[in-house]
């Protein structure tokens, strides 16, 4: 990640407009959970901006009211085509807001629309698959030391440092462990998928996005401060879930869930990043909000194990690219 360009762009927008306000993130599908991590942070940092995170075609059709110069929008489109997500960003830009775009490819239409551009990997290993919600935290908090200070910015510029070469080292160690989920998981019409904190964002992309869209399995998200206000009556022995437990302050949230799952003896993969070492990159003081990057590298390896053994390529669709809607 080139921390030096997330550095000009802010620096830029301050030289502009000193009285930003607030930062929205506009995207779409696993596009928008991408930006979940940004969302989080300047939402738990920041005292003074306002934060929302929006789906384009809500942010199209029922514009929050004060979205104007005071206001950043971050919008982010994989493959820059996806109609919703370009609508936002020219309208955003028409709004007169400073206008950041994360996306993969450069010449795409939703870079054209954009003001400052923000061009990430993607294919190139398993970390390059964690850049785009690198980028969008890393502006988060750019924007937040820029505009008020963050007292912990040193320590995240280190977390973000060591981040690449964590999630290559975890996903090189999980080949039996997803392998054996893929085994396991492979005949289960639901899986439940519980996170909390700046992971939430990972629960829903993985439950929306590799369960429903890419293997046709029903996947409800649930958070595990709100699994015990509801979904937890659904448990019982053999229940598939799926959970990605955080390093940090919403621990305690997650492993309150997980005793109960194991009480009744569910079904249970813990995509736990204590154990791929997250705390040895990132202090205490950042680490919340460096959990999805770990947990969206290693889940990308359980996914292709399930999709290997239920022979469903990530790749099918049935409607996506094929029909109109
Ligand atoms: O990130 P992009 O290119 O805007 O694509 C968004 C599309 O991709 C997905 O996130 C994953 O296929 C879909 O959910 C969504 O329709």
């Amino acid at each position: 990640m080139d921390f030096e360009k997330v550095k000009a762009i802010v620096s830029d927008i301050k030289s502009k407009q000193p009285n930003i306000d607030r930062v929205l993130f506009v995207g779409c599908g696993a596009s928008m959970a991408d930006l979940y991590p940004g969302y989080y942070f300047i939402s738990h940092e920041s005292t003074k901006l306002l934060s929302a995170i929006y789906t384009a075609n809500e942010f199209n059709y029922d514009t929050p009211k004060g979205v104007g110069e005071n206001t950043i929008v971050i919008t982010a489109s994989l493959g820059g085509t996806t109609p919703e997500s370009v609508a936002a960003t020219k309208k955003a830009r028409e709004l007169g807001t400073h206008v950041v775009t994360l996306s993969m490819a450069e010449d795409s239409p939703i870079i054209k629309e954009t003001e400052y551009k923000v061009v990430h990997g993607f294919h190139e290993n398993y970390a390059a698959k964690t850049e785009k919600m690198t980028y969008c935290l890393a502006l988060a908090v750019e924007i937040v030391q820029e505009f008020e200070g963050y007292e912990f910015y040193d320590e995240a510029l280190d977390a973000f440092k060591g981040m690449p070469d964590l999630i290559e080292n975890a996903v090189k160690s999980v080949g039996p462990m997803a392998k054996e989920f893929g085994e396991k998981y492979r005949d289960e019409k639901t899986i439940y998928v519980l996170s909390s904190g700046a992971s939430l964002g990972v629960a829903y992309s993985t439950a929306s996005f590799l369960f429903m869209e890419m293997q046709w399995i029903a996947a409800p998200t649930v958070h595990t401060g709100e699994y015990f206000h509801g979904p937890f009556e659904l448990t019982e022995k053999d229940a598939p879930y799926l959970l990605f437990m955080n390093d940090g302050k919403t621990r305690h949230l997650d492993a309150r869930a997980l005793t109960f799952l194991q009480r009744f003896d569910a079904q249970i993969t813990n995509i736990d990043a204590k154990d791929y070492g997250l705390n040895e990159v990132a202090s205490e003081n950042v680490i919340d909000y460096f959990n999805p990057m770990i947990h969206t590298g290693v889940m990308r390896v359980f996914a292709e194990e399930l999709a290997k053994a239920r022979k469903h390529p990530l790749t099918k669709r049935r409607y996506m690219w094929k029909l109109t809607y």
